[in-house]
């Protein structure tokens, strides 16, 4: 991964400032519960979190089986959490690295904010346009029954899908900014699947966490 190693500082601005104005907003859907907080964190934290995480990271790309056929997973992952802690999804049984410092500041800041708390979190590297993240919802078991799942996005704006499962005409799009937070609570995920789909746009690299918790 050649590009992106330098901090953009030496330039005194950020990559990936966004012109368009977002408001944080309550999604309005049924049978969800859906939180978005744009400017979750700063753009020179956020901007600082992309740079260490993309370089830090134990970054991985794991095989998966979709109808008996293995794939690359068009991402790249990691896991870092609470010892104990596995995580199972499409095949695939992560163990979690420990948390870091940085993580750690992460997550403070993201419990604060949703009065929830987390023992693991799951973050993507959306590398460009070709990777994604499919249809699906966050319903592992180990999850419980109506997990919150707490979504900070960092790097490239990417298009974040919900869809009805019941109706899939029934939709609604984010764009996931630089810095911004987008909670899942609730019923949502019995209700509701989501996806990063790919683009043919030419973007720079989004670096994603989930934070979840596992009971
Ligand atoms: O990249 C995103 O915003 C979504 C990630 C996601 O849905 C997941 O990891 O379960
Ligand atoms: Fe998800």
């Amino acid at each position: 991964m050649p590009l992106y190693t330098g901090h953009p500082y030496i330039f005194e601005m950020s990559l990936f400032s966004s012109e368009k104005f977002q408001k944080e907003e309550h999604l309005d859907l049924a049978n969800a519960t859906v939180h978005y907080i744009p400017r979750f964190l700063t753009t020179e934290t956020a901007d600082d979190y992309f740079y260490k995480l993309y370089k830090k990271t134990k970054w991985q790309q794991d095989d998966i089986k979709v109808y008996g056929k293995t794939y690359k997973q068009p991402r790249l992952t990691a896991l870092y959490g609470e010892a104990g802690k596995s995580y199972s999804y499409s095949n695939i049984t992560m163990h979690p690295a420990p948390f870091t410092p940085t993580l750690l500041e992460i997550k403070r800041k993201v419990e604060k904010t949703c009065h929830a708390n987390f023992n693991i979190v799951l973050l993507n590297l959306y590398r460009y346009g070709s990777d994604s993240n499919g249809w699906h919802s966050d319903d592992e078991k180990e999850l419980g029954p109506n997990p919150t799942i707490a979504s900070v996005s960092l790097g490239e704006e990417r298009k974040f899908q919900l869809r009805k499962k019941t109706d899939k005409k029934i939709r609604h799009n984010i764009l996931l900014s630089h810095g911004s937070l987008l909670v899942m609570k609730g019923e949502t995920q019995h209700f509701w699947q989501h996806q990063i789909p790919k683009t043919r746009k030419k973007v720079r690299p989004r670096i994603n966490l989930t934070f979840r918790k596992i009971i």
